[in-house]
């Protein structure tokens, strides 16, 4: 069994050690140590969070980890047991209780709850009522417009395909200019397809009106993609957050690792120039801020997919053999047990496909800095 410690300072936990885009921006909402449990089970367990002007920011995890819970604690529809929320540096949970509906803050459901009986104009007016006729059937228009719908302003939900139904759920949400939008799993109902189409138009629509969006979902691929920082947790706790490339380079931990994509860990001896690995040398500096202490003691390298070459040995002397291949379209993903046991994959495009059981050698191909963890014996 190998740690699964955080290498970092375990207070900075959580804190983007790894943002180096230099955008601090205002902080809109604060999530400040909040608590939620059910009966004997914690749900989301000390969690703080703080959420930039104008980002999205996306809660990622396996399910019941708690994202859906956080999610429902910002919009009020739960009460955290312990722990403060604010928005714009006033309370709304904790001592003090903000309705939802004094929030200023949008929530677009999984399953859009559109009301059946509406047309796609009259859904996306259902908040305005306090608003005079003619500033309303504006905003109406204006929103239509900006998902791209102002042609189907008199249909009814069942006339409108799954991705216009999102639109509509979209625009109804936004339609009461809310400071935050939540989407909850917000492409989870839609086909493959669709969902990657909705996902930047959900992009484009925040960015164009400037709202604040935090969304949940549990597939990386999707929060790394449309995320301007991607929050990780797991059992109830942030595990990291930080630019989606940040995160996925430099994880803190082996969960965060091992959940945002393939990982595989290559122990490595520390000398004082070189990372000494089954598969060669690395150059130390190439090492994510590896620090003193580790001189002369073996740590686990992270590798992705992406940093391994294959080639048939050919002659050479074999570093392992594959054991597994997966065709995934356009790439081949492969497992290679090394001659000492461990186990690394590589991806590779058509181009250099390996057949099962060849021995092959392997080769470390990153240009980038590479993460690391201690062993458990360090
Ligand atoms: N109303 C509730 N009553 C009791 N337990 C609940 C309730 N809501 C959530 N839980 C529990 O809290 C934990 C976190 O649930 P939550 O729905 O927040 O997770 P999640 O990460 O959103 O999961 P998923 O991706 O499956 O929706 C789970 O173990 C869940 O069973």
């Amino acid at each position: 069994m190998v740690s699964e410690s955080v290498h970092a300072d375990p207070s900075r936990v959580g804190v983007d050690r790894d943002d180096r885009s230099g955008e601090t921006g205002t902080t809109v909402l604060e999530l400040d140590g909040i608590t939620k449990r059910y009966g004997p089970e914690t749900a989301v367990s000390d969690l703080s969070l703080s959420v930039r002007d104008g980002e999205l920011l996306t809660l990622l995890g396996p399910s019941g980890c708690g994202k859906t819970t956080t999610l429902r604690m910002i919009a009020g529809l739960e009460r955290p047991d312990e722990g403060a929320i604010r928005i714009d540096e006033d309370p709304v949970a904790g001592e003090e209780f903000v309705d939802p509906e004094d929030r200023d803050v949008g929530i677009v459901f999984q399953n859009f709850a559109l009301f059946p009986h509406l047309t796609a104009a009259e859904n996306v007016g259902f908040g305005l009522e306090s608003w005079d006729r003619e500033a309303r059937e504006a905003r109406v228009a204006e929103l239509l417009d900006l998902v791209g719908l102002a042609d189907h302003a008199d249909s009814t939900p069942t006339e409108l395909s799954g991705g216009q139904q999102q639109r509509i759920a979209l625009a109804r949400s936004l339609a009461p200019e809310p400071e935050i939008l939540l989407l909850d799993e917000p492409f989870s109902n839609l086909d493959v397809d669709l969902r990657v189409e909705m996902r930047e138009e959900v992009r484009r629509i925040l960015t164009e009106t400037g709202v604040t969006g935090i969304s949940v979902t549990h597939d990386q691929e999707e929060a790394m993609s449309i995320s301007d920082r991607v929050a990780v947790m797991s059992e109830g706790r942030l595990m990291q957050v930080g630019r989606p490339e940040a995160v996925f380079q430099h994880p803190e931990s082996r969960f965060v690792a091992g959940f945002l994509g393939h990982a595989s860990f290559l122990s490595g001896y520390v000398t004082d120039d070189l990372v000494e690995t089954e598969l060669g040398s690395v150059g130390r500096d190439r090492i994510h801020g590896l620090a003193p202490e580790y001189d002369r003691t073996r740590i686990d390298v992270l590798v992705r997919p992406d940093d391994v070459l294959v080639r048939p040995a050919d002659g050479e002397t074999a570093d392992g053999r594959v054991t597994y291949r997966r065709y995934l379209g356009p790439t081949v993903l492969y497992r290679v047990e090394l001659d000492d046991g461990e186990v690394v994959e590589a991806m590779h495009n058509h181009a250099q496909q390996v057949s099962l059981d060849t021995p092959v050698t392997v080769d470390l191909a990153a240009t980038h800095e590479l993460a690391w963890f201690p062993t458990e014996d360090h």
